[in-house]
């Protein structure tokens, strides 16, 4: 029997006429009983038979098909024709579509035996035992629900929920049905006609290919009339159990593409469906929603999460069940997207609280769509890995509002250009964008913490911190400690932080003013400048001087205040949104942030490779590169206060090569919205320290990111080029003729 065309036909035209039908399955045996009778049927077809073959070729059933089955059913129902011809041979038609699916199944079940070689495995068991749970709850039920017409369709109860197509003790994988013994047992009545291995078939028939006796209670159901009836016991297709291992299959959640596009929310609460168990698509590996994979214990669904508008790009998410521990079962799908919103907010600190998973990735859809469907020639730049899909709309709808919509006028440039900078590595995303020009972003390592270059000397040992500069007896957050920890005497004695996180503003002004006229401020004076000395390869100058700064001492590994100890800020890393965009007033690549900042606000440290000074100038006189923009900061706070250092000591943050943020923080003369402040963290001999960058002032978002990088643009013996100033101050230092404020070059 061509197994393809049963099923389909069972499934089609003639299952949809009929009532729905629960399957059955005739008893196969007693066959040659009927011999004399179908050579009766077939030399002298009586009117009953004819009209039955009529009844079943308007059902589009040949006579071939149905001449076996009626045989067989006039056998059962002991020639009770009122029995057959009933509801328009509702029972013959119901027997043909059965004995078909009875055919297909056992095809079915070969299948299944060699998937089942791959084994049974605990858990399966525990599917299994529920499984009996529920069969043996809906077997009361219908207990009391049967009806005549329902004799043949007796569910699979009295015991006889072990009956399959496989033989159950090989069947163990879980995919179908087992019955453990101990319950069959449980179930008297039932016993005897559990004599002879049954079958379950994939499809949730349930088929006897034995002759059973009739329980006593069967019997009394059937009104006697069908003495030796067999007990034809059927799992109904349309009624699936619950806990049906068989699920495992189909497809575990479906989300149409439609139902996410239309906008309609009322109906979104229902966008994961439960499909109907469709035995077909278990079968059907080319499916679009659901595959089969080759392995017995995995199967796979495909969940379509969204889509573009009319369909074309879909985002979905591929779930295996099977593979490990994981039960998957989806909820729903508002739950999902919510943890995720939850999660990002969280994670990457959007701004717009009205932001959407949902509309994230519809909105991908669409970028992919645009991109695919543009067939300039060249494949579309399509950079998944570098694009922080997470980020891409939020900040696209920043822009959108912010910047009179210039993005929509070329939104390919937003998603091409908007990345991830810091390439994972900071709390939140660090976009890059060019609305100028379209000079692509330097390129350079993404680093968020200092990194020792070579030679540099830089002591990190918790014994260099001495009980006088921690506070390992505090516990909790030192700012909310009535006296200011061991850490705030670097500050005298004051915390440097509000609890806001900012830093305090007679702290700030203070650097402020050390940073604008440091004339007036104290210098210190090195017996031998280490970086008049790097600077003129090895020759002696003389020393310039150097700022004498306020520090910040921040609570380490050593304190005994915890990890949100508000005097703990600059090691936390960055906190505010930041981008790095293209300038427009010729200064190349500049910082700027995404959300208004308060006056003395931490917005980055400069990152970069710890070099002694000899290093970097070794590596500015060996660079082919004349003009390559190295912009270092010296660590020189506490220089002209030694007498002597040790070359690997005076040391300098070269961010050229290894940065973060901080090296596209242009120069602005004198009255910059940035100040450097040295920050004390882990170590306290002031070599090393971290320089962390603070507003000096409330700065709106979008506006530049400046600091006064301190240099003399008069100073013509600097190996490393100054540029033409571009800042736009009023105290520009750039201006011919000025012989600038200050004499130090950097930081
Ligand atoms: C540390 S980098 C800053 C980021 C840089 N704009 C970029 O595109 O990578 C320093 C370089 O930026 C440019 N720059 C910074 N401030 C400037 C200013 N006020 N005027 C002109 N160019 C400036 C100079 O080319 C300088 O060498």
């Amino acid at each position: 029997m061509n197994l393809e065309g049963s099923r389909n036909h069972s499934l089609g035209k003639s299952r949809r006429r009929g009532p729905p039908s629960n399957g059955q399955v005739l008893k196969c045996s007693g066959w040659s009983e009927f011999a004399g009778k179908l050579s009766v049927l077939v030399m002298a077809p009586n009117p009953r038979v004819r009209k039955a073959f009529i009844a079943m070729k308007d059902l589009g059933i040949p006579e071939e098909k149905t001449k076996p089955v009626l045989k067989k059913l006039l056998k059962i129902y002991d020639k009770n024709w009122e029995l057959i011809e009933q509801e328009n041979y509702r029972a013959l038609a119901d027997a043909i579509f059965d004995s078909d699916e009875s055919e297909a199944c056992n095809s079915v079940a070969e299948q299944m035996k060699k998937l089942d070689a791959a084994a049974a495995t605990e858990k399966k068991k525990a599917e299994e035992a529920e499984q009996m749970k529920a069969i043996e709850e809906e077997t009361q039920v219908q207990e009391e629900t049967e009806k005549p017409l329902k004799r043949m369709r007796l569910r699979n109860q009295d015991g006889q929920a072990s009956s399959s197509c496989i033989n159950q003790d090989t069947y163990s994988n879980g995919s179908l049905l087992k019955v453990p013994k101990s319950e069959v047992n449980k179930l008297p009545e039932s016993q005897s006609e559990l004599q002879s291995p049954a079958e379950i078939t994939r499809t949730g028939l349930v088929i006897r290919t034995d002759p059973q006796p009739l329980s006593p209670l069967k019997r009394a159901r059937n009104n006697g009339k069908q003495a030796d009836l067999p007990i034809i016991l059927i799992k109904p297709k349309d009624e699936p159990l619950t806990n049906d291992p068989l699920r495992v299959v189909v497809p575990l959640a479906l989300i149409t593409s439609e139902s996410l596009t239309n906008g309609d929310t009322s109906t979104e609460n229902n966008l994961i469906k439960e499909p109907e168990p469709d035995p077909t698509k278990t079968m059907n590996s080319s499916d679009h929603f659901q595959e089969t994979s080759n392995d017995a214990n995995e199967s796979t669904a495909i969940l379509d999460i969204a889509s573009s508008s009319s369909g074309e790009i879909k985002i979905s998410i591929r779930c295996k069940s099977d593979t490990g521990n994981v039960k998957l079962s989806f909820k729903s799908k508002d739950s999902v997207l919510k943890m995720m919103e939850d999660k990002c907010l969280k994670s990457f600190k959007f701004l717009d609280t009205n932001f959407s998973m949902k509309n994230l990735m519809k909105d991908m859809c669409e970028c992919f769509l645009n991109l695919g469907s543009d067939h300039s020639g060249e494949p579309p730049p399509v950079n998944t890995d570098a694009i922080p899909a997470m980020d891409l709309l939020n900040t696209r709808n920043e822009f959108e509002e912010k910047t009179e919509n210039r993005f929509e006028e070329n939104t390919d440039f937003v998603f091409d250009d908007v990345i991830d900078l810091a390439k994972g590595q900071e709390g939140l995303v660090i976009s890059l964008v060019n609305e100028v020009n379209t000079e692509c972003p330097p390129s350079f390592h993404y680093i968020p913490r200092n990194a020792v270059f070579q030679n540099a000397y830089v002591n990190f040992s918790l014994a260099s911190i001495t009980n006088e500069n921690c506070c390992s007896t505090c516990f909790g957050d030192c700012l909310t400690s009535a006296t200011p920890c061991q850490c705030a005497v670097q500050t005298g004695g004051e915390f440097a932080y509000t609890k806001e996180g900012t830093i305090k503003e007679d702290l700030l002004d203070d650097c402020i003013a050390t940073k604008r006229d440091p004339q007036k401020c104290h210098l210190s004076y090195c017996k031998e400048c280490p970086l008049e000395k790097s600077k003129n390869e090895g020759v002696l100058g003389t020393c310039k001087g150097h700022l004498d700064r306020s520090f910040i001492k921040e609570c380490w590994l050593k304190c005994g205040c915890n990890k949100n100890c508000g005097n703990r800020v600059v090691q936390c890393g960055i906190r505010y949104k930041l981008q790095v965009f293209m300038t427009s007033s010729g200064k190349g690549w500049g910082l700027r942030a995404l959300e208004d900042l308060p006056k003395g606000a931490f917005v980055c440290e400069f990152v970069g490779e710890v070099l002694t000074c000899n290093e970097f100038y070794n590596r500015v006189s060996q660079s082919s590169k004349k003009d390559e923009q190295a912009y270092p900061v010296f660590l020189d706070s506490e220089w002209g206060e030694e007498s002597e250092f040790k070359e690997d000591e005076a040391l300098c943050l070269d961010a050229t090569y290894y940065g973060n943020v901080a090296r596209f923080v242009n120069h602005r003369c004198f009255d910059a919205n940035l100040v450097e402040i040295p920050v004390e963290v882990e170590n306290s001999d002031r070599h090393y320290y971290h320089l962390a960058f603070f507003t000096t002032r409330k700065v709106k978002a979008l506006e530049e990111l400046t600091r006064d990088y301190g240099i003399d643009f008069d100073d013509i013996d600097d190996p490393v080029n100054a540029f033409e100033c571009q800042c736009g101050s009023p105290f520009c230092r750039n201006i011919k003729g000025s012989s600038g404020s200050g004499n130090r070059k950097y930081g």
